[in-house]
């Protein structure tokens, strides 16, 4: 598994590395003890997978409220995402930092996302399969989110969005006293 790095301090891009053979291929998308010796949480309560019909779709931008807050691993396995992360942790290093990746169906690529975090994605192809583990229960009264065309993050989706949830449309603009500090 190789970390890189993003723009936001505390989150990684892994790379899944695969042994091959003329079978195909071997690798190890999770591994207890290399995420423990990072300092990364390991205990994962909940795995899940989001199916999205259509491209351009968004889901977000969505996080857990303390003291339910989340870890999240994120990995396409079917389609095409743009994934979007936003540090609203008001004592991180990188605050109003924003991450863009995409990730795509064997690309072997996952995200760690630490707590604290706004995560979203538009759809870049039909069909598009999200798993995710997670590190806290769900818990819907926690549940919070920030508009998807917030004027803070000004997020560029590449594609005209569709399909919101009514639920994302109600989301307020980011503030800087979102969560009443
Ligand atoms: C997130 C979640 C939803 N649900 C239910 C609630 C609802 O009936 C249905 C759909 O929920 P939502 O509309 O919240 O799904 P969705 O908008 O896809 O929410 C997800 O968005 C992405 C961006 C994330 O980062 C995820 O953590 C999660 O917040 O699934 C669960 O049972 N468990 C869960 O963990």
């Amino acid at each position: 598994m190789l970390f890189e790095p993003t723009v936001i301090e505390g989150m990684w891009k892994i790379r899944i590395e695969r042994q091959t053979d003329e079978r195909g291929s071997f690798g190890r998308i999770f591994c207890e003890d290399i995420f423990r010796e990072r300092g990364l949480t390991a205990r994962f309560l909940q795995i899940s997978s989001s199916r999205t019909i259509k491209k351009g779709t968004i889901r977000g931008m969505h996080l857990q409220r303390s003291p339910s807050s989340e870890v999240k691993l994120v990995q396409c396995i079917s389609g095409a995402i743009h994934d979007v992360v936003c540090d609203v942790r008001v004592n991180s290093p990188t605050y109003l930092a924003k991450a863009e990746i995409v990730l795509e169906e064997s690309d072997d690529v996952l995200l760690y996302i630490p707590e604290g975090c706004l995560h979203g994605y538009q759809t870049l192809r039909p069909d598009s399969e999200v798993y995710y583990s997670i590190s806290a229960r769900y818990d819907p009264a926690s549940a919070c989110g920030v508009r998807y065309d917030d004027p803070t993050f000004d997020i560029k989706w590449p594609l005209t969005p569709v399909c919101l949830s009514d639920r994302d449309l109600s989301f307020p603009n980011y503030t800087n006293n979102f969560f009443g500090d």
